[in-house]
């Protein structure tokens, strides 16, 4: 059975329509990565899969649980972290977490089993004012796996911390369905972020899931690319219309898509010749590996942008 599994849900606010029809599927272990803009309905759909919202049409089950017929039920399959933590900064990590184990009638010794999965047994009687934001994102990710919920629901995890402590928590995510036994649903606006923690992903463009999969299905079945850069990439696309390509732009400069088969050393020479004989310099050119980027280019044909940005 998936973990998470939506037919049609829909959402709206007024006649906006923030989430438009999902029907997404999250295989019990993955961690799935919902990769969109802001504004895409990332959050909403959350909120409507913990129970926050009510969805205006569809179905939604969590660990086979409908989310509309059994709301408590439902929730109590999943342990978010979705909005502020709101934490006492004068009580310890230790405290907080205790009075939320009580308020579930958990065992006492939740606390430390928590506090050992997020590393964090020996900051545990430090006071939360005290932390810094990254430790504080972990003792929210502590909350929400009290009672080892099967599913963890976390809205852009790495917000707000700084490069160390985004690379730490990145690889904490990859770890967590083993550590903590769990599927891990986690939404994000960031390519890279989903790349380096995801093992499946969802793109949600304008409240629409445009594609969802394996990462690396997803990723093998791209066309190949070639990306080059060239002193004038206007010249360069007039020069290679000619040729049965579909062309965009990329951070780094042009981006060749090839067809399924076609050989990417051959036509990389003969781009090559193409674009010397009319006079544009070529820097460099060469196959690109297959990227989330190119998965997420293919599926919504909205994004242009560079790599490097939010989506
Ligand atoms: N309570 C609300 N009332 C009216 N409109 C809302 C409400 N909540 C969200 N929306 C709208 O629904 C759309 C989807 O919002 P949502 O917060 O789900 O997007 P998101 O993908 O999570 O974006 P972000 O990354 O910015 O959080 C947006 O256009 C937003 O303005």
């Amino acid at each position: 059975m998936a973990a998470i599994e939506t037919e049609g849900l829909t959402r709206l606010f007024g006649d906006r329509r923030a989430v438009d029809g999902v029907s997404m599927t999250v295989p019990d272990h993955s961690v799935y990565g919902v990769l969109g803009r802001n504004g895409a309905g990332k959050t909403t759909t959350m909120k409507m899969l913990t129970g926050l919202l009510r969805p205006s049409s569809g179905v939604a089950r969590v660990c086979g649980v409908d989310v509309v017929k059994d709301r408590r039920g439902a929730a109590r399959k999943i342990g978010a972290l979705l909005e502020a933590h709101g934490f006492y900064g004068h009580l310890s990590g230790r405290e907080n977490l205790d009075l939320t184990r009580r308020l579930l009638g958990l065992a006492t010794t939740e606390v430390d089993r928590v506090l050992d999965v997020v590393d964090m047994t020996r900051d545990g009687g430090r006071r939360v004012g005290d932390y810094s934001l990254g430790m504080r994102q972990r003792l929210g990710i502590a909350r929400a796996l009290l009672g080892s919920p099967p599913v963890l629901m976390l809205d852009e995890p790495t917000n707000g911390l700084d490069p160390d402590g985004i690379a730490d928590m990145r690889h904490f995510l990859r770890e967590l369905p083993i550590r903590a036994g769990a599927t891990v649903l986690l939404s994000s606006h960031l390519l890279g972020e989903i790349e380096q923690t995801a093992t499946h992903v969802g793109v949600i463009h304008q409240g629409r899931l445009v594609v969802e999969g394996e990462l690396a299905r997803l990723k093998a079945e791209l066309a190949p690319e070639i990306g080059l850069r060239v002193d004038d990439p206007a010249r360069a696309r007039a020069v290679l219309r000619s040729r049965d390509l579909t062309l965009s732009d990329d951070a780094d400069g042009l981006v060749a898509q090839l067809r399924p088969g076609d050989n990417h050393d051959q036509v990389c020479a003969a781009l090559n010749r193409d674009l010397v004989a009319a006079g544009v310099a070529v820097f460099s050119i060469g196959a690109r590996a297959p990227s989330l980027e190119g998965v997420y280019r293919a599926a919504s044909a909205v994004s242009r942008r560079p790599v490097s940005e939010p989506v």
